[in-house]
């Protein structure tokens, strides 16, 4: 016989796992429509992947989409091995190298949906997180690019959000300059790499060879115009015209048609959460709000064929605005007295009003929440 487990633990959830209560979980729903009629309204149709996949079919689309921070199940069906997606996009790119390999591309597929992470990170405690975003699959061009950033800042505003932040970095860029104009020995590529990612100006010289000729770049952050300038005398220095020089002249497009009312900056070696990233990444903040509330970039989809596709694409996480605010509405709450007239009733509750029956002719229409009561003439205020 097994023992039952005592019931005053039964309430716990997991580190890092949350119910949304009231009036939060209408507003979480709210905000993800809303963002999604905004991404709809640029031609993105809804893609719905399950929660759960095999783990080698969540981890194979995507160049280095890490298999670290997965939560895995054995699934006793399939006797494999399941893991819960931690990031949509790598599903979005299974769906369309398989059952969408043929639809005309461009592609723009969008989602929303929760995603689980094996651990919390240092900003945020929760392992859960509303994930909602688009994919523009086929193209990585710095068109595609404009375009994903636009429709990111649109969505956020839609939504009402203000003081956005788009920070731009080039993810690919050590990888480039080691391969051109900067080169570096293999072994060296990851801690430089690293090294930027931190901005550890010591640590990069301390890594000695050829890795202090990357020095530079650490200065090249920050506001965008004059961060841009700082790349461009890297570039003049480098004399080279090639990876760097494209690069810069892709930033400035793509800022372009940025409204003044948006910051931009630029962190051209920032590498966390661009893992899969290839020559473009941006993180998305906003106002008030510590850490990242999106990131978006180019990537390459894996085909079963070997083939690579180029995309691009943007992911919000909303969780964090919701806390605050963002996506409720007021509504006015009318309570129905026993032997209310229920068409009449109907025809509040279509224009708008939200009712509230009582069961009971003890029910106290205040104490439920209600701010109106139904009287035959129609609502009354409490
Ligand atoms: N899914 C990525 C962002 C992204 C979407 N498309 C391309 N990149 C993330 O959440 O970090």
């Amino acid at each position: 016989m097994t023992a039952k487990p005592a019931t005053h633990n039964l309430g716990l959830l997991p580190e890092g796992l949350s119910d949304r209560l009231p009036p939060q979980a209408e507003a979480s729903a709210r905000l993800v429509r809303d963002v999604l009629d905004t991404v709809a309204a640029h031609g993105y149709a809804r893609v719905m992947p399950p929660l759960a996949e095999f783990e080698e079919t969540l981890t194979a689309r995507l160049q280095s989409a890490g298999a670290e921070d997965l939560l895995r199940a054995i699934d006793p069906v399939s006797q494999r091995t399941l893991a819960l997606r931690p990031d949509m996009t790598a599903q979005v790119g299974r769906i369309a190298a398989t059952r969408l390999a043929k639809a005309i591309r461009p592609l723009r597929l969008c989602y929303a949906g929760p995603v689980l992470k094996l651990r919390a990170d240092q900003l945020r405690p929760e392992r859960e997180e509303m994930q909602l975003g688009a994919e523009l699959i086929g193209t990585d061009s710095v068109a595609a690019a404009t375009e994903v950033v636009t429709v990111a800042i649109e969505a956020l505003q839609a939504a009402g959000v203000e003081g956005i932040t788009i920070d731009f970095n080039l993810p690919d860029l050590v990888d480039q300059l080691a391969a051109g104009p900067l080169p570096l020995d293999a072994e060296l590529i990851a801690p430089v790499r690293a090294r930027l990612d931190a901005k550890d100006a010591g640590g990069l010289v301390a890594l000695g060879g050829k890795a202090a000729a990357y020095l530079p770049l650490i200065e090249a952050t920050g506001p965008f115009h004059a961060a841009m300038e700082r790349l461009e005398a890297i570039d003049a220095a480098l004399g080279d015209k090639g990876v760097l020089a494209s690069r810069i002249a892709a930033l400035r497009a793509i800022a372009k048609p940025i409204d003044w009312d948006i910051t931009l900056t630029l962190d051209p070696t920032e590498r966390h959460g661009f893992e899969y990233h290839s020559w473009f990444g941006f993180s998305i903040f906003a106002a008030g709000f510590v850490g990242e509330i999106g990131r978006g970039g180019s990537y390459a989809i894996m085909h079963g064929d070997g083939r690579e596709e180029p995309a691009m694409g943007f992911s919000l996480y909303p969780d964090p605005l919701i806390d605050v605010g963002f996506g409720r509405e007021a509504a006015r709450f009318l309570f129905l007295p026993p032997g209310h007239d229920a068409d009449q009733a109907k025809g509040l509750r279509g224009q708008g009003w939200r009712t509230v029956a009582a069961l009971d002719e003890a029910d106290d229409g205040r104490a439920l929440g209600c701010t109106h009561w139904l009287d035959v003439a129609g609502p009354v205020a409490y």
